[in-house]
């Protein structure tokens, strides 16, 4: 087999192939002088990947599905990696960059169940399943009958568990079921005001070494700008607010013309209190924005807000 002309890192779940498919598919009919076979994909199993036994939040939380992928790109051994920009720590490794951001897919959750027709309609104190403390807390604020267990694994693995009776309903990015050909899975699409989604959901990004001109070169025709100012809003609010994925935290931006307007809220557990709050801002000011209401936020839950969300949080977990 000829040698490689690109490495492209991913995770080896069903999702993240398919995500570094269509990266390498957009490579190739982005460059005349790229084929198929110019580009091999790398699967690197990350600690998040091999931890399957224990609750992940209680192993370390940041990074744990990005560490390795990150070590391999620095030390040469991939050329680039593809990520869900969702999963992505706020703080990247020195010498690494997110060199591109694709057109964003859609950004709702789905709701799947074989016992409602939609998320409204789910029987009193019916099981849900779900590790997104997120979805816990957002689903648990409009139906606090329902009880939540935790649902850990790749998309196909939630579903299996969903099928063999372990919980009456999930939710699943639909991003990850379209991404997957699943889209006819989803009940419903949930409505984006209702359920808003985590930060960056449904974006994927691709990271480079920032020295690495000729990868990044290779990578700006796949580059879409909107995307990745809306994601950077939502990224800086989720950074000035908790840079792990331990908070239940839900964000999403969106631009009218050059006009960035930003959504955003914090839940505690029980999802009984929920903090809301927007803005707008011209597009180039989309970290500003961001910060500025993860910060306005966090003032306005307090200090004791974030010392009972941790206790809770904990409880979760033991
Ligand atoms: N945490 C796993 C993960 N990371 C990204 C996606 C979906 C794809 C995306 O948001 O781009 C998923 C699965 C899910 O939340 O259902």
């Amino acid at each position: 087999m000829p040698q490689a002309d690109i490495v492209i890192g991913t995770r080896g779940s069903p999702l993240a192939l398919a995500q570094a498919n269509q990266v390498r598919d957009r490579l190739v009919a982005a460059h005349d002088d790229l084929e198929a076979d110019s580009i091999r994909i790398e699967v690197i199993k990350t600690t998040g990947d091999r931890i399957l036994d224990r609750s992940l939040m209680t192993a370390g939380g940041k990074g744990l599905f990005t560490k390795e992928i990150e070590d391999a790109l620095l030390d040469g051994c991939i050329d680039c990696a593809v990520h869900s920009a969702k999963d992505m720590p706020t703080a990247l490794p020195d010498g690494l960059m997110l060199a591109a951001f694709l057109v964003r897919e859609d950004v709702r959750d789905a709701f799947i169940s074989p016992v409602a027709d939609c998320f409204e309609n789910l029987p009193e104190g019916a099981v849900l399943g779900t590790a997104s403390l997120r979805r816990r807390a957002l689903a648990l604020s409009r139906r606090p009958d329902l009880r939540v267990v935790t649902f850990r694994g790749n998309v196909q693995t939630r579903l299996k568990k969903l099928a063999a009776g372990e919980a009456h309903a999930t939710f699943l990015a639909q991003a990850g079921l379209n991404r997957l050909g699943e889209a006819a899975t989803a009940t419903e699409t949930l409505p984006l005001e209702d359920f808003l989604p985590a930060p960056a959901q449904g974006a994927i990004t691709v990271e480079c070494r920032e020295n690495d001109t000729a990868m990044r070169a290779r990578l700006t025709p796949l580059h879409h700008e909107k995307t990745a100012v809306c994601v950077r809003a939502e990224r800086a609010f989720l950074s000035a607010l908790d840079g792990s994925c331990r908070t239940p935290i839900a964000a999403h931006a969106h631009l009218q013309g050059t006009d960035l307007h930003l959504d955003g809220l914090l839940l505690s557990l029980d999802g009984r209190h929920v903090i809301r709050d927007q803005g707008n801002a011209p597009a180039e000011d989309a970290g500003p924005l961001g910060d500025g209401l993860g910060r306005s936020i966090r003032q306005t839950a307090g200090a004791g807000f974030f010392a009972q969300l941790e206790k809770d949080i904990e409880a979760l977990l033991l």
